[in-house]
C-alpha cells in the first residue's frame, strides 16, 4: 500500500525535492535558535557589549527573513504537491471508472462512486504533502534536540526522552481505531450520498406518491448514522489529543523542576536552563506534529484503500491483446449458440442462433422479460456471452477493440438519456466534432427543427439536468438527431419511439425507415404497430426464439405472434 502510495510522487520528484529541502532547512534554523539564546544569557549579557549584540540580533533577524522564505516555498509549493499527487489520483480512478463493465455500474450504487471520487481523496492532499516531509523533520528535529539537550545536561535529556515511549504507545494505540472509524465514516457518507441521489434524482416520484415523509424519515436514519460515526471518530482524537497533552505537560513540569534542582546546585547556568526549556518546547513541537500526522493519516489512508478498491476493480469486458480495429463494417450478423445470464448460474439466453444480414431490418417481440434487450446489448459487448459468440462481417466481436465496434453501433434507448447542457451539446455527442451545417441536418431529419427554432436560446437551450426540460417525445427525437449524426451501419432501436404522438411517431417513424435505408437494423418493440414493415420479425420468449417471419405470415400462422396480435387489435 505505501509502495503504491509513493508511486504518486514520481511525476513531481523535482517539486518533492525543493519542498523537503526547505523543510529541512528550516526545521534545523529552528533547533539552532535555543542555542543562539544560550549564547546570548550565557556569553553576550554579561560582556555589555552593544555593537555585538546588535550584530547578534542582525544575525538572527536574517536567520528569521530565510525561514520566512522557507516557509512560504513549504506552505505553497509542499500543498502543490500533495494537490497535484490528489488530482492525478482522481483523474485515475475516473479514467478507470470508465473502463468499467456495465456489470461494475449494475452492483454500484451512483452516490457510492461519487463519495470515492470526491470526498474520499479529500484528506490524500494532505498527506502526500504533510506525511513523509512532517515524520522526517519530526524525527530530524527529536534526534537533534535530544542530542543537543544532552550536550547540556544529559540526566535531564533522558527525562525528557522518557515522553517518547508514551507517545509511540498512544500513537499505536489510537491509529488503528482511527482508520476502522474513517473507513465506516466514508461507508456512511457513501450511504448517505446515495440517499440524497436517489431522493433528488426521483423527486417526481416522491412528490407525485407524497412520499415526503418517508424520504425524510430513510435521511434521517443515514444522517444519524453519519454523525454517530463521526462523533465516534471525534472522541477517539478527544482521547488521544488529551493524553498527549496531559504527557507533555507532565514531563514539562518534571523537567523544569529537575533543572531548578540542577541550576540551585551549580550544575546548569541560567542560559543553558533557558535553552533547555526552551529546546524542550523544539522537541514537543514535532511530536505534535507526528500527532497532527496521526490523527489525519487514518482519514488519507481509508479514503486511500477504497480508492485502490475501485482500482483494483477489473473490468470483465475488455479489448483481446491483439484486438483489431474495425473500419466501417457492412453489418452481417451472426449469433451462433450465444448463451448469456447476468448470474452466473441462471442463463437469460440460451443458445441461441440467428443470421441477419447487412441492410435487413429486424424486429424482437415477445413477452417482457424474455430477453429482447439482453440480446441486443450483447451485440456491443455490454455483456460478453458466457458461450458461444457472435460476429459481424464474420469477425468475431471479441476480436474487435471495444471502441472500434461500439462506433458501428448506434442505440436509441428506451429510457433517453441526456445530459445537462445545451441541444447542441447533446445531439453533438453523436459526433463529437460535428459541424454546425451537420447538426441543423441530423436535428431536421429527426423533426426537431421547429422545437429548437421556437425556442429562445435555439441550439443553445439548455435542457436541464437528464432534458427534464424536454417532453418525453422531444427527448426520444434529439437521442435519434444524435443517431442520424452518429450514422452506424447497425442500429439498435430499443422502442425508440414510445414515448412520442401518434402523428410524431408517425413522422419519426418514416425518418427511422429512411436512417435504416443500407443499415441493419434491430428493432425491441411492444407496439406490433410499428414493425409491420420489418424485413424479419423474431419472437423471443424465455425458451428462446419461437417464431421468425414477415408480419403477415406470422399472423396467419397462428403461433404466439397471432396471438400478441389479436390482443393488440382485437383482431
Ligand atoms: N442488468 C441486469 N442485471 C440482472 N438482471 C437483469 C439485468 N437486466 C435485465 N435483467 C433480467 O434479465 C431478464 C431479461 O431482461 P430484458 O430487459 O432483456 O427483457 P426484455 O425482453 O427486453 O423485457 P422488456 O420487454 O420488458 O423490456 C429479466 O428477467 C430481467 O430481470
Amino acid at each position: 500500500m505505501i509502495r503504491r502510495f509513493f508511486s504518486y510522487y514520481r511525476p513531481y520528484k523535482g517539486l518533492f525535492i525543493l519542498d523537503f529541502s526547505c523543510a529541512v532547512i528550516a526545521g534545523l534554523l529552528e533547533l539552532g535558535f535555543p542555542l543562539a539564546v544560550n549564547q546570548f544569557v550565557d556569553k553576550l549579557l554579561p560582556g555589555k557589549d552593544w555593537a555585538l549584540i546588535i550584530w547578534a540580533c542582525l544575525a538572527l533577524l536574517a536567520v528569521y527573513a530565510l525561514n520566512t522564505g522557507l516557509q512560504y516555498v513549504v506552505t505553497y509549493w509542499g500543498h502543490m504537491l500533495g494537490i497535484n499527487i490528489e488530482t492525478d489520483m482522481r483523474k485515475k480512478m475516473f479514467d478507470h471508472i470508465q473502463k468499467l463493465s456495465f456489470r461494475f455500474f449494475d452492483n454500484t450504487k451512483t452516490g457510492h462512486l461519487m463519495t470515492r471520487i470526491t470526498n474520499d481523496l479529500n484528506e490524500i492532499g494532505e498527506i502526500a504533502h504533510h506525511g513523509p516531509e512532517d515524520v522526517f523533520i519530526a524525527v530530524m528535529t527529536l534526534v537533534g534536540a535530544f542530542l543537543l539537550m544532552v550536550s547540556i545536561n544529559w540526566q535531564l535529556a533522558l527525562l525528557t526522552f522518557l515522553v517518547i515511549p508514551l507517545m509511540a504507545w498512544l500513537a499505536m494505540h489510537f491509529s488503528g481505531k482511527m482508520t476502522r472509524t474513517y473507513r465506516r465514516l466514508f461507508g456512511d457518507l457513501a450511504e448517505f450520498n446515495s440517499r440524497v441521489e436517489d431522493t433528488v434524482g426521483g423527486i417526481r416520484v416522491v412528490k407525485a406518491f407524497a412520499n415526503e415523509e418517508h424520504e425524510k424519515g430513510l435521511f434521517s436514519v443515514n444522517n444519524f448514522r453519519y454523525r454517530e460515526t463521526k462523533l465516534m471518530a471525534y472522541k477517539i482524537m478527544a482521547k488521544s489529543m488529551s493524553l498527549t497533552y496531559m504527557f507533555m505537560r507532565f514531563v514539562s513540569l518534571f523537567v523544569m523542576v529537575c533543572g531548578t534542582w540542577f541550576v540551585i546546585h551549580g550544575e546548569l547556568t541560567y542560559g543553558q536552563f533557558v535553552a533547555f526549556l526552551l529546546l524542550t518546547n523544539v522537541f514537543f513541537r514535532p511530536i505534535e506534529k507526528i500527532n497532527a500526522v496521526i490523527e489525519s493519516y487514518p482519514k488519507g489512508i481509508a479514503g486511500f484503500k477504497r480508492y485502490v478498491e475501485i482500482l483494483d476493480t477489473q473490468p470483465d469486458v475488455t479489448d483481446a491483446p491483439n484486438a483489431i480495429e474495425v473500419d466501417r463494417l457492412r453489418g452481417n450478423i451472426r449469433y451462433n449458440a450465444v448463451s448469456f445470464g447476468y448470474e452466473a448460474d441462471k442463463n437469460i439466453i440460451s443458445r441461441i442462433d440467428l443470421s441477419i444480414s447487412a441492410g435487413e431490418t429486424i424486429a424482437f417481440v415477445g413477452p417482457s422479460g424474455a430477453g429482447k434487450t439482453t440480446l441486443c446489448s450483447l451485440l456491443p459487448r455490454f455483456y460478453d456471452c458466457t458461450q458461444g459468440g457472435i460476429s459481424i462481417d464474420g469477425t468475431d466481436i471479441r476480436h474487435m477493440t471495444l471502441s472500434s465496434l461500439r462506433r458501428q453501433i448506434g442505440i436509441v434507448q428506451q429510457d433517453v438519456f441526456l445530459f445537462s447542457g445545451s441541444i447542441r451539446e447533446n445531439i453533438a455527442y453523436g459526433k463529437l466534432d460535428a459541424t454546425d451545417e451537420q447538426i441543423w441536418d441530423a436535428a431536421r431529419r429527426a423533426q426537431l427543427e421547429p422545437f429548437i427554432r421556437s425556442q429562445p436560446g435555439g441550439m443553445d437551450t439548455i435542457i436541464g439536468e437528464r432534458g427534464v426540460k424536454l417532453s418525453g417525445g422531444q427527448k426520444q427525437r434529439l437521442a435519434i438527431a444524435r443517431m442520424f449524426l452518429k450514422n452506424p451501419p447497425i442500429l439498435i432501436l430499443d422502442e425508440a419511439t414510445s414515448a412520442l404522438d401518434t402523428e410524431t411517431e408517425a413522422a419519426i417513424q418514416q425518418s427511422l425507415a429512411e436512417l435504416s435505408q443500407g443499415r441493419t437494423t434491430l428493432v425491441i418493440a411492444h407496439r406490433l404497430a410499428t414493425i409491420k414493415n420489418a424485413d424479419r420479425i423474431i419472437v423471443v420468449t424465455d425458451q428462446g426464439i419461437a417464431e421468425q417471419g414477415r408480419h403477415q405470415e406470422l399472423v396467419s400462422s397462428g403461433g404466439i405472434y397471432s396471438r400478441l396480435h389479436k390482443a393488440q387489435f382485437g383482431t
